[in-house]
């Protein structure tokens, strides 16, 4: 399934590929002990995790240096697929739940990746700065705009302002009204054909405290 990757980031690299191709396993097993992805999807792990994840990739190229913290990674959606692609960014993961995290972690060591960290908290704990914060499926977007306010770094050098780009489905009219001067959406079935795409979205808002 490293193919399906192939067709929307021709680039990877082979380190690239194997810490990719490696996943499935890692996470078969590692979900048959703790779930982090309900059980019929772990077929499609590639598609419906690490390509919606890699999403966040269309809407922004974070520049080598950059830090990004996934708030609520759960088994590391997001987080662990972009610290593959973004080898040269750092990521903190955090998740409230610690046997999520643990499955996060385990993987993230096992394809050897150097560019992580992780934490065992709620959001409203972490008080580290970082350019970016990242997150999917973790709660609306005015809950997490109170929670990450405070993460957000002042100082700049991506292409967008620092800021908070979520993954989200379905309707959003209602979640986005309060920002709807600031945010952007971006359709992600603009960035892949497939048609779990159909509904999907990236919220990008930005902010500084
Ligand atoms: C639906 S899961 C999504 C997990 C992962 N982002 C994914 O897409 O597979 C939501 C996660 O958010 C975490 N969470 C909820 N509120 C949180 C908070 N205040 N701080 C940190 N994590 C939180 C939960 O523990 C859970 O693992």
């Amino acid at each position: 399934m490293i193919e399906l990757l192939l067709r929307y980031f021709p680039h990877l690299t082979e380190t690239q590929q194997q810490q990719f191709a490696q996943l499935q396993a890692l996470y078969a097993e590692w979900n048959s002990k703790i779930n982090v992805i309900s059980r019929k999807d772990i077929d499609n792990l590639y598609e419906r995790h690490v390509l919606h994840s890699l999403a966040i990739a269309k809407i922004i190229s974070f520049r080598p240096g950059t830090t990004v913290m996934d708030i609520g990674t759960g088994g590391g959606f997001p987080g662990v697929p972009l610290a593959i692609l973004f080898p040269e960014v750092q990521f903190h993961l955090i998740d409230s739940i610690g046997k999520k995290i643990k499955v996060a972690t385990e993987v993230s060591t096992a394809i050897g990746l150097k560019n992580i960290t992780f934490r065992h908290c709620r959001g409203q704990e972490e008080k580290t700065k970082f350019d970016f914060v990242v997150s999917r499926a973790v709660m609306p977007l005015g809950d997490l705009v109170k929670i990450v306010r405070k993460n957000i770094s002042p100082k700049q050098g991506n292409a967008l302002p620092n800021g908070l780009i979520c993954l989200k489905g379905g309707e959003l009219e209602h979640e986005i009204l309060p920002f709807k001067q600031d945010v952007t959406v971006y359709d992600l079935s603009d960035y892949f054909t497939e048609e779990f795409f159909e509904t999907k979205k990236g919220v990008y808002l930005p902010l500084h405290n």
